[in-house]
């Protein structure tokens, strides 16, 4: 049964003002913001959450191998930030519904949601079985509304409230990997990035999404150097993708700083989805 909506937050003439001042942003971008960031224990979201605590964030992480989330929150904490980690399967409701509790009793609300954590089912197409289908719209899919739905009454009453939905390239381009099931997952993820931000406006609710090329991740270490320079080569950057690249676009979105930017998405892929060198993307197995 659908729960009742409140009143809208925002309604009337526009209020003008300034929020911040460039002086007052100076190694404080993300001042006293209270964050949830999915999937800490590696890869991007381990690099984003030390760099979003280093900005002034207090930072809530999960993961799925027990105790992983926690032991690098406490090496956090050890160097001074705000920060906490939790085991969580976000591919199941009630365990999602739990840990933002949890994470909203120990921060005192939330502020923002970075939805980074995913897991693909991976298969050419012609041999892809419904479990693997099933597989990756729970582990790239389900999971955001899991964290949006539980995470949204906090945003309501959130500072500068904003979701970022992390995508990937092949949302909005298919490609030569065997990965229909992370496009159609992640393709979603664009559209509804786009409706969360259109219902939440209202209520002073922001939400916007992010599209990395590859980037070279832990994952990434054994994919064949000459694969890897194909990948690198289709980047009009010719640079490869740094974890941290997407973990400063979260850091610009999270902030004030992008308080008139919603409904929009960030490609941070080199220039893939924007030109091309000619040059052939690698096929990653
Ligand atoms: N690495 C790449 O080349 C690209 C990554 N992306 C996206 O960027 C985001 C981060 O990617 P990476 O850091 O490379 O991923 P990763 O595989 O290194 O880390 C993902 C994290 O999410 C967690 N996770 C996955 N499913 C989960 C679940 N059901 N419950 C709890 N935790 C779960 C994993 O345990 C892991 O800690 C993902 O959304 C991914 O789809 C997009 C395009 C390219
Ligand atoms: C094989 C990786 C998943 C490994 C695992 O955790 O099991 C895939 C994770 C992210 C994928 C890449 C990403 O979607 C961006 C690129 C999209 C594109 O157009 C070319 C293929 C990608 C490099 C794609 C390849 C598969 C991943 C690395």
């Amino acid at each position: 049964m659908a729960q009742e909506v409140k009143a809208p937050k925002i309604s009337g003439a526009p209020e003008f003002g300034k929020w911040i001042s460039p002086e007052e942003s100076v190694g404080q971008r993300l001042k006293g913001k209270k964050i949830l960031l999915t999937g800490t224990t590696k890869g991007v979201g381990h690099v984003a959450q030390e760099l979003l605590c280093a900005h002034g964030a207090f930072v809530c992480g999960s993961g799925r191998t027990p105790g992983a989330a926690a032991a690098y929150a406490d090496e956090l904490k050890a160097k001074g930030y705000k920060a906490a980690g939790f085991d969580c399967d976000l591919a199941d409701y009630e365990a999602v519904k739990k840990w933002v509790a949890q994470c909203a009793e120990l921060m005192g609300g939330i502020d923002v949601v970075i939805n980074n954590a995913s897991h693909p089912g991976m298969a050419p197409f012609e041999a892809m079985d419904v479990e693997t289908w099933n597989y990756g719209i729970r582990n790239e899919l389900d999971l955001v509304y899991n964290v949006c739905n539980c995470a949204w009454p906090y945003l309501k009453e959130g500072n500068g409230a904003n979701i970022i939905i992390t995508s990937s390239t092949v949302g909005l381009q298919g490609s030569n990997s065997p990965q229909a099931c992370h496009a159609a997952a992640k393709g979603a993820c664009l559209a509804l990035a786009r409706q969360l931000a259109a219902e939440g406006g209202p209520f002073g609710i922001r939400c916007n999404s992010v599209t990395p090329g590859l980037v070279w991740t832990e994952a990434m270490a054994n994919i064949p150097k000459e694969m890897a320079s194909g990948l690198v080569a289709a980047q009009t950057t010719q640079r490869a993708i740094d974890p941290i690249d997407i973990a400063y676009a979260y850091l610009f979105l999270a902030s004030d700083e992008a308080r008139q930017i919603t409904a929009a998405n960030i490609p941070v892929d080199g220039g893939c989805s924007g030109a091309t060198t000619g040059a052939m993307q690698g096929e990653i197995a």
